[in-house]
């Protein structure tokens, strides 16, 4: 069977848990990047990032570099933007073909997960089996005990 983790990650969080689902998975990793990301890392990320959320922007994505129609089963991660997920995972949920798979969804954020996963399976549902849903918080806050949680669910979705 052919995995891929698919994640877009702002500030490394998502990025730690795709890493260690890819590791026990034995998959392939598709970061999510937009051509147009701001360097700063400080409190006026949630405005820009809150806002596009808001206006319902779409970002456009660089290329990607792995093709998810020749998995079998993807992971799908995304940071929680204003209860949802992030516009760039939006972009990419709704301009990407994704069929006949098996999908699992997740997402991290500061506090609970919102709409985020309901929002990506509603979208994924349709045309794929929903393997499992999976909320990180803060994942960098404690990498050992968020990392030990990823790997066990990826396990238990490998297994289903
Ligand atoms: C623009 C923005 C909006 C956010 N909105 C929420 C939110 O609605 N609820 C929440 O619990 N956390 C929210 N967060 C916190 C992130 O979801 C959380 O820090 C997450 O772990 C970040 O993942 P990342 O490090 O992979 O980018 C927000 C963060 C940003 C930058």
């Amino acid at each position: 069977m052919k995995t891929l983790v698919v994640y877009y990650s702002f500030d490394g969080n998502t990025r730690l848990i795709a890493q260690a689902i890819a590791e026990t998975a034995g998959a392939d990793v598709l970061e999510l990047r937009t051509q147009d990301q701001p360097q700063s890392k400080g409190f006026s990320k949630y405005f820009w990032g809150g806002r596009q959320v808001f206006m319902k922007v779409r970002p456009a994505l660089l290329p990607l570099d792995k093709d998810p129609a020749v998995y079998d089963l993807l992971f799908i991660g995304t940071p929680v933007w204003a209860f949802a997920p992030a516009p760039a995972m939006s972009s990419f949920l709704e301009k990407t073909a994704i069929r006949g798979k098996r999908v699992a969804v997740f997402c991290c954020s500061g506090g609970g997960p919102g709409r985020t996963l309901g929002r990506m399976a509603e979208i994924l549902a349709a045309d794929n089996v929903i393997a499992g849903r999976m909320h990180f918080v803060e994942p960098r806050r404690s990498p050992q005990v968020s990392a030990d949680k990823a790997r066990q669910w990826a396990k238990e979705v490998l297994v289903l």
